[in-house]
């Protein structure tokens, strides 16, 4: 009979969880997502309950890794909050499972999991697809991926100058106060993007607020927010003349209002560039539409685990 599961919360999480052991493992995994080998990933679309009544959505988020032994789940709730609200946009839980007998091993906070497995699949999007001789960073949005966005890709690359913008004056002071390097404030959407060779949408907006004709032909974008099949962050000259990459093809054409809206064709998965049978445009303009999924999830869990498990033997 199996104990009752490990409860690791935020706190601890954090100590756990570093961005140097999750991207490779995260690599791995998008790569063997990519493969579509049921002995690998079986990983279904996120299936989504909407909350009317309260603007947002609980999106389930299954994944079952056979060679790796690992069986996981995600319980996401998103929502479109009003700007100036105090209220997370995102809350969730990660519960990893032991694939054998179907107990729960352990129950997890989903913040830190959430926040350091998108901005790390942003980053490996970056080390595929931007030109090698980036200088700047833009980042649109000011909220908590907008940090962790700005904390993987300056530990990973060298840019010289990073922007960002915020619809709220608050918002970006409150993002200049919580980095630990330099950031120049940008008063406009597009003062922060034009000539950037990198940008990071991270908006909860539903409606576009980056536009083809600011973006530098060349450029790589992370397009990280507009979640929905109605939502928007991208408009359509730059989903049109971009070459477009997903985390997951299926997920792209079933849940990105960039994609579906625009018409734009998904080119490739980051898994394809990962497991070489598509190549990566590096001299295009490409766009990475994330959506996120359950498998980032199960290796970051699987991830947090381990180490938890380490620490509580040596204790
Ligand atoms: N692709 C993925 O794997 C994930 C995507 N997300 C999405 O990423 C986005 C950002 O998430 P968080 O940073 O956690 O949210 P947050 O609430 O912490 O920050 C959101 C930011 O968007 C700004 N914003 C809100 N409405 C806007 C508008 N109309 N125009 C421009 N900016 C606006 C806010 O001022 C704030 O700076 C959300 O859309 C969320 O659903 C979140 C987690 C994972
Ligand atoms: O993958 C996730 O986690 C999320 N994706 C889109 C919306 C919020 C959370």
């Amino acid at each position: 009979m199996a104990g009752p599961p490990a409860v690791i919360w935020e706190h601890e999480l954090e100590g756990l969880l570093r961005y140097r052991e999750l991207l490779p493992r995260l690599e791995e995994a998008l790569g063997k997502f990519s493969s579509r080998d049921p002995a690998e990933v079986i990983q279904p679309v996120r299936m989504t309950v909407p909350l009317q009544k309260h603007h947002g959505f609980l999106g389930l988020m299954p994944t079952y890794m056979e060679k790796n032994r690992v069986l996981c789940t995600k319980f996401v709730c998103f929502y479109k909050r009003e700007d100036g609200s105090t209220l997370p946009s995102t809350q969730s839980t990660v519960v990893l499972l032991d694939p054998e007998y179907g107990n729960i091993k352990a129950v997890m906070n989903g913040e830190v999991i959430t926040r350091m497995r998108t901005a790390a699949a942003s980053a490996i999007s970056a080390k595929l697809l931007m030109c090698p001789e980036a200088e700047v960073l833009a980042i649109l949005g000011s909220g908590v991926q907008a940090l962790s966005h700005y904390e993987v890709f300056t530990e990973m690359f060298s840019f010289k100058e990073v922007r960002v913008w915020s619809r709220t004056g608050q918002g970006s002071e409150r993002f200049c106060r919580s980095v630990s390097g330099p950031v120049r404030v940008c008063v406009s959407a597009e003062e922060a993007v034009r000539g950037a060779d990198v940008i990071v949408t991270v908006t909860r907006c539903t409606e576009p607020v980056l536009f083809g004709q600011w973006v530098k032909p060349g450029a790589h974008v992370a397009a990280v927010g507009a979640c929905r099949p109605n939502w928007r962050e991208l408009d359509d000259v730059l989903m049109k003349e971009a070459v477009v990459y997903a985390d997951s093809r299926e997920g792209a054409m079933k849940e990105s209002g960039d994609v579906i809206l625009s018409g734009a064709e998904v080119f490739a998965e980051l898994g394809d560039v990962i497991n070489g049978t598509k190549p990566a445009l590096r001299e295009k303009t490409t766009v990475f539409k994330s959506l996120g999924m359950g498998v980032e999830d199960a290796v970051s869990a699987q991830l947090v685990f381990d180490q938890w498990e380490a620490k509580s033997c040596k204790s």
